[in-house]
């Protein structure tokens, strides 16, 4: 163990590696059809052999590429998802660094599609010679197709020092729903009074996954019930937007759900659930895309709650993930296969393991 100073409570400090693992996100427009095919290729995305899956990746990411580009324009040519992560690891470091000063806590970002990649962060975390590595997703809810993949890539890329825990999801947690809660009540007040129906918004997966186990649906409705319950919602609705392909998505889409707000006579106050910071998909999908479709239907007045992003309570529920991580035993260096992925959990809602194989 590469010991540090002796903290407050008068054990040896800690060298601490936290890993912020996300989606990831096109830097400039020739990113995006390398990122494209990234995504497209990963098997928990498209379940097939990778004989097949990556030549249908490569054909996927072309065909995707002119009408992608034309998307991440509007947001200046990529993705602000880097930048938004890399604010919420600033303000996570000092949060760490604030409640545990006699540890040496170090907070990394793996990204699953596009640098810096997971290789690249495992290599980094590697030369800090951590003896503890909580790793913790910016996925609330646990889904095959974003945790699960996450948690894989990181097992096959790391091979250095560190006991390993593993924070699975965290729907419910107290800071998550507050600062939720806050934006929302914050956001409605622009409607002055004005009818508008709260529509939950996360992004979607194929149905068959869930029937298969994935518990991402159950922890939608997780986070829903507490916000609901909090703020005594009367008028709200939980809606799935960026269908991609050919499959069943989870629904009702959110399209649908802005159409139906605008007939029975209300707004729309669109809460991006499962996202926990500003990308693509609530800059172009649902301020442009969904802003331009509630214009042309009527669904007046239409408003957007912002994502918890680097929110000081957000930050320290997830500083207080961290530090429930590392209470629990976690698995021998190179051995996250084995993690239990529930670790550091409040309260892990029924199911959740149940689609975690990967973890
Ligand atoms: C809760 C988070 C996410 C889930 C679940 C998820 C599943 C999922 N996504 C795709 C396909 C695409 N996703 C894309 C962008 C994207 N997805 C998430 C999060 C989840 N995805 C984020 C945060 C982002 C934004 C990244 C950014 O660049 O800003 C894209 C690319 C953009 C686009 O063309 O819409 C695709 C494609 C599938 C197929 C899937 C589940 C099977
Ligand atoms: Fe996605
Ligand atoms: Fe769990």
């Amino acid at each position: 163990m590469n010991q540090t100073a002796t903290t407050l409570e008068g054990r040896p400090g800690r060298r601490v590696a936290v890993v912020l693992t996300n989606l990831g996100g096109p830097d400039r427009p020739e990113a995006v059809k390398p990122f494209l095919f990234n995504l497209f290729n990963d098997p928990a995305i498209i379940g097939l052999p990778g004989i097949v899956r990556t030549p249908l990746a490569k054909l996927i990411s072309s065909r995707r590429e002119t009408s992608a580009q034309a998307n991440y324009a509007l947001m200046g040519g990529g993705s602000p998802l880097l930048p938004e992560t890399q604010k919420q690891a600033e303000a996570l470091s000092r949060a760490l660094a604030d409640a545990s000063p006699g540890d040496d806590s170090r907070v990394f970002i793996a990204m699953r599609y596009w640098h810096p990649l997971t290789e690249e962060t495992a290599a980094a975390v590697k030369a800090f010679q951590p003896d503890q590595i909580v790793l913790l997703p910016l996925y609330p809810q646990f889904s095959t197709t974003t945790t699960a993949s996450s948690l894989k890539k990181w097992t096959e890329c790391y091979d250095g020092p560190g006991e390993t825990h593993v924070v699975c999801c965290y729907p419910d947690a107290e800071g998550l729903i507050e600062a939720q809660v806050r934006l929302i009540q914050q956001t409605l007040d622009q409607a002055q009074g004005k009818p508008v129906r709260v529509l939950f918004s996360a992004h979607g997966i194929p149905e068959k996954l869930v029937t298969a186990g994935d518990p991402y649906q159950a922890q939608v409705e997780a986070t829903v019930a507490a916000v609901v319950e909090r703020m005594g919602l009367t008028d709200w609705a939980i809606c799935y937007q960026s269908r991609v392909g050919p499959l069943k998505w989870l629904g009702p889409p959110t399209p649908d759900a802005i159409e139906q707000a605008a007939k029975d006579g209300v707004g729309a106050l669109v809460v991006p659930i499962a996202f926990v910071s500003e990308h693509i998909e609530t800059l172009v999908e649902l301020d442009m895309e969904y802003g331009e479709l509630a214009h042309k239907v009527g669904c007046a007045p239409y408003l957007r709650a912002p994502t918890v992003s680097a929110d000081p309570v957000f930050i320290a529920a997830l500083a207080d993930a961290v530090a429930r991580a590392l209470e629990t035993p976690g698995t021998a260096p190179q051995g996250a296969s084995q993690g239990r992925p529930c670790a550091g959990l409040k309260a892990c809602p029924s199911g959740c393991s149940k689609g975690s194989k990967a973890a």
